[in-house]
């Protein structure tokens, strides 16, 4: 860990001494989180190392030990948090707009309709998502990258205070995956919406995060600002890769750094590469014009 969280005037979620454990295996090893309203939390790791993990059982969608509760101290409830999760099974035959209202249910009495403010919050959020022209699509008719918008906008739609996005934009091309986090960005300093987003692209994650929680094999190794978090001894201890961290326009960059060229088989003088290839091709084609 490095240091101590800095006291914050509020709190919307706090995450205590959370264990989780799958067939013997403890896979989340007393995680400890407390977040302010408004809070973006980039939740980034290895594979493997238990962010979806801590995402589900944050939702009570797996059976942990410790505690999660809201501000005021209530175990939180359905309205309270929304989880995009990572690979969700998308309902054969069903609209989009259909699965956007979905995410109304926990505000919906026992086999209450959906109302019509329901169906302006989910087109409204269809709409902002520029998703509107799909509405009527069924959702197994959709790329990928559309399909992941869908459940964003289906989050969303629930409209809780903390929103929990697991790898929410690995799907989504660069104008998409910018919409995405730009409307989250805007939701919380509009609203106060709380974030928690598991992300692999270390930079994004840095840009929109106020803060990083670093986990290895299910133990939260780094938490604080993401100038400090993202330490490149650190992550390349974490992450088994040497990594550089830059600084573009003011922004923190992380970059593999290269592997050292592999030594040549004994005896070897040169070893085809690539280059080598195009050069040969190069000549080939030359030689017949
Ligand atoms: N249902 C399950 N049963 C048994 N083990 C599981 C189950 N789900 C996850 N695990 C294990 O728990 C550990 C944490 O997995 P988790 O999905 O939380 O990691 P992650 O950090 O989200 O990884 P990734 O970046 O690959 O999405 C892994 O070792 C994984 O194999």
């Amino acid at each position: 860990m490095t240091g101590p969280t800095p006291l914050r005037a509020a709190t919307a979620l706090r995450v205590a001494d959370l264990h989780v454990t799958y067939d013997a295996k403890e896979v989340l090893r007393g995680v400890d989180l407390e977040l302010s309203p408004g809070e973006w939390l980039g939740l980034i790791g290895p594979n493997g190392s238990g962010k979806s993990t801590l995402l589900r059982a944050m939702v009570g969608l797996v059976p942990s030990t410790g505690r999660v509760e809201l501000g005021d101290g209530r175990r939180p409830g359905p309205v309270d948090l929304s989880l995009m999760p990572q690979a969700p099974e998308l309902p054969a035959g069903m609209t989009v707009v259909e699965y956007v209202l979905l995410g109304r249910t926990s505000h919906l009495g026992w086999l209450a309709q959906e109302s019509r403010a329901d169906r302006r919050i989910a087109t409204d959020v269809l709409r902002r998502l520029s998703l509107a022209s799909f509405a009527d699509r069924t959702v197994r008719q959709l790329s990928g990258g559309e399909a992941q918008r869908v459940v964003i906008a289906r989050a969303l739609a629930q409209q809780s205070p903390v929103l929990l996005l697991d790898e929410p934009t690995s799907a989504l091309d660069l104008g998409h995956q910018v919409e995405v986090l730009e409307l989250v960005d805007e939701l919380r300093h509009q609203d106060g919406l709380t974030v928690v987003a598991a992300m692999h692209d270390l930079g994004v994650a840095a840009r929109y995060a106020d803060r990083l929680a670093l986990l290895d094999r299910g133990s939260l190794v780094s938490l604080g600002d993401p100038g400090t978090v993202l330490d490149p001894e650190l992550l390349s201890r974490v992450y088994g890769h040497p990594v550089h961290v830059h600084v573009v326009d003011g922004h923190l960059l992380v970059v593999p750094a290269p592997r050292p060229p592999r030594a040549r088989p004994a005896g070897a003088r040169h070893t085809p590469t690539d280059l080598d290839a195009h050069r040969a091709r190069t000549r080939r084609t030359e030689e017949i014009s």
